[in-house]
């Protein structure tokens, strides 16, 4: 745009050998004159062009690693992963919270504080056996215990598994597919990750294991020498499992092995159904009350049998007419004994023994141990958990030759007048004060009469957690398994765990390692962009003369 015979001069600076853009202006009635407008020579724009392009690739690529670190659940978040078990026991559901962290490709478990959650509900899921859809209400009650421990956003990942064990093994198929059937629809719409197969009955070998594997991660011993793990022991409900490295030649049914790491461990794992601590007492009623021939106890009159594990004074009508209700009692035999508490500990004691040896009579092994199974001779040392803790904490045994000092605490017990143990325990339910004499006798019984656990044996103590206070509940094992064995499958392909692996793990470190750098590369350039301002000299020709101008 430009005026005719308007004069145009140009005039570069001396300051600076920059290419001319030239163009006129006319302000106003004024002339027009003209003004250099310079470009910045080639070397400072390139220097600045470069700089903006440096500056523009590192914010996108922080950006970029910020994205990628948030598409992978958030940093923290990405490193941390949530995961849920539930427990369909006997006597209640209990579900089972992890959180825990990938670190290099490995699951890291902590198993306190946030890391884990867990909550039980009575009844178990075989109680709802007559009306399965009832069983939805405490499933979903359990899952919104879980949700309120899980950021919603990961709820979509979060894995849920539900494991029924000896109650429902107790139950029809039938009845078992229709009760899974409702967790099945309750677990679908929870907003967690669920597939149908992952609720299921599991074997009570497979709850032996799981169990094993706890026990053994809490002392530290899983994935190091098979001779030095401890074996576990464990008195449920409905079952009771024996599990443990056995270095004698195990029948296959009752062989299971398991590597961790590169390490094979050849286990024994079995479980006892029918040989739970509440299963064997309901077992001892109904021997009481049929006319069964071998029943666990001679009657002492006609019609009227004694019960030797309960404390003298202690009303046993209420069980009978349970016993009877119940249906546990064989056809034929009509209800027409009546019960009377003999508290007699020596005698309930070899009730039970009766009892552990139902079965024996079918057994198709060169010996069998409880019921017509085969157990080796136990080996190493055990954990022995559940009821034997529960009732040890409850006679404030020791640890110290527990067992033969459990004889003497039950004695003391059964032999007591019932009146007098109700003063001294007024909080706990009758049926659960009433079950410490019949389990001091069953589990001598078990352990020593019938596993061959000698009276003073170290090598079996009682607990219900180990190592670092870690629950030993069979759920945790599941859970430690399964996700050892998925971790291990994906750390190949992501490649954001060798991002992490390459910046650490911690947040704070990959804050550092990232945001410094760009931070200093910004300033670098603003700093560039706020030195001193680029001058530069045009004449003026309506003044003429020559004035100094900056460049934008
Ligand atoms: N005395 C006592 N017994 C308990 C306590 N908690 C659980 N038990 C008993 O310990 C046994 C096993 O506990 P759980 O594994 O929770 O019971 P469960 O899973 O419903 O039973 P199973 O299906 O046989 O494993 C059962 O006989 C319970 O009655 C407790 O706090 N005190
Ligand atoms: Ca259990």
């Amino acid at each position: 745009m430009r005026r005719s015979h308007a004069r145009s001069r140009v005039v570069k600076s001396s300051k600076s050998d920059m290419d001319p853009i030239k163009f006129q202006i006319r302000s106003g009635n004024r002339s027009s004159s003209t003004y250099t407008v310079t470009k910045s020579n080639s070397k400072h724009s390139k220097s600045n062009l470069c700089l903006i392009f440096v500056s523009i690739a590192v914010v996108l690529s922080f950006l970029f690693i910020c994205y990628s670190i948030l598409l992978s659940g958030g940093n923290r978040r990405g490193l941390i992963r949530y995961s849920v078990v539930i427990d369909g026991g006997s006597t209640g559901t209990r579900i089972h919270v992890f959180r825990y962290r990938i670190e290099f490709g490995k699951p890291v478990f902590e198993f306190r504080g946030g890391d884990y959650a867990s909550l039980k509900l009575h009844p178990g899921l075989s109680a709802y056996s007559d009306d399965p859809d009832g069983a939805s209400l405490s499933l979903m009650e359990l899952v919104e215990f879980a949700k309120g421990r899980i950021p919603k956003g990961l709820w979509k990942e979060t894995e849920v598994r539900l494991m029924a064990t000896a109650g429902m093994r107790l139950v029809e198929l039938s009845v078992q597919e229709k009760i899974l059937g409702v967790a099945r629809r309750v677990l679908k719409s929870s907003g967690f990750l669920f597939r149908d197969e992952w609720a299921s009955v599991i074997s009570g070998s497979d709850e032996g294991v799981y169990a094993w594997v706890v026990a053994n991660f809490a002392l530290g011993s899983l994935g190091g020498d098979p001779l030095k793990t401890t074996g576990i022991v464990e008195l449920g409900g409905a079952s009771a499992q024996v599990t443990f490295v056995s270095s004698e030649p195990v029948p296959p049914e009752f062989s299971r092995t398991i590597s961790i790491g590169n390490v094979s461990y050849n286990l024994y794992s079995h479980s006892f159904l029918h040989f739970g601590q509440n299963a064997a007492h309901e077992k001892l009623w109904g021997s009481l009350v049929s006319k069964d021939q071998n029943s666990a106890v001679e009657s002492t009159r006609k019609g009227i049998f004694t019960d030797p594990c309960a404390p003298k004074g202690y009303n046993l009508d209420t069980i009978a007419q349970k016993q009877h209700l119940s249906g546990f009692l064989a056809e034929e035999s009509k209800f027409s004994a009546s019960l009377q508490a003999g508290g007699n500990y020596s005698e309930c004691r070899s009730a039970a023994l009766t009892i552990l040896q139902e079965g024996n009579d079918k057994c198709s092994y060169q010996h069998c141990s409880i019921g017509s199974s085969l157990t080796p001779k136990l080996q190493g040392r055990f954990l022995a958990t559940e009821n034997f803790f529960y009732t040890s904490k409850f006679f404030g045994l020791g640890e110290k030759s527990w067992l033969s000092n459990m004889i003497s605490a039950g004695e003391k017990f059964c032999g007591e007048d019932w009146s007098k143990l109700r003063v001294k325990d007024p909080s706990l339910d009758e049926e659960d004060l009433l079950r410490y004499c019949f389990s001091s006798a069953y589990i001598v019984s078990l352990l020593h009469d019938t596993l061959g656990v000698p009276l003073d044996d170290e090598r079996v103590k009682y607990a219900n957690q180990a190592g670092d206070n870690i629950p030993l509940d069979w759920a945790l094992g599941a859970f430690i398994l399964q996700t050892a064995a998925e971790t291990s499958q994906h750390t190949g392909s992501s490649n954001l765990h060798s991002f992490y692996a390459l910046f650490g793990t911690d947040s704070n470190t990959l804050l550092y390692l990232i945001g410094i750098p760009i931070l200093i590369t910004v300033l670098v350039y603003l700093v560039s962009k706020w030195r001193k301002p680029q001058l530069k000299t045009i004449y003026d020709l309506e003044k003429g003369r020559y004035i100094v101008t900056r460049i934008r």
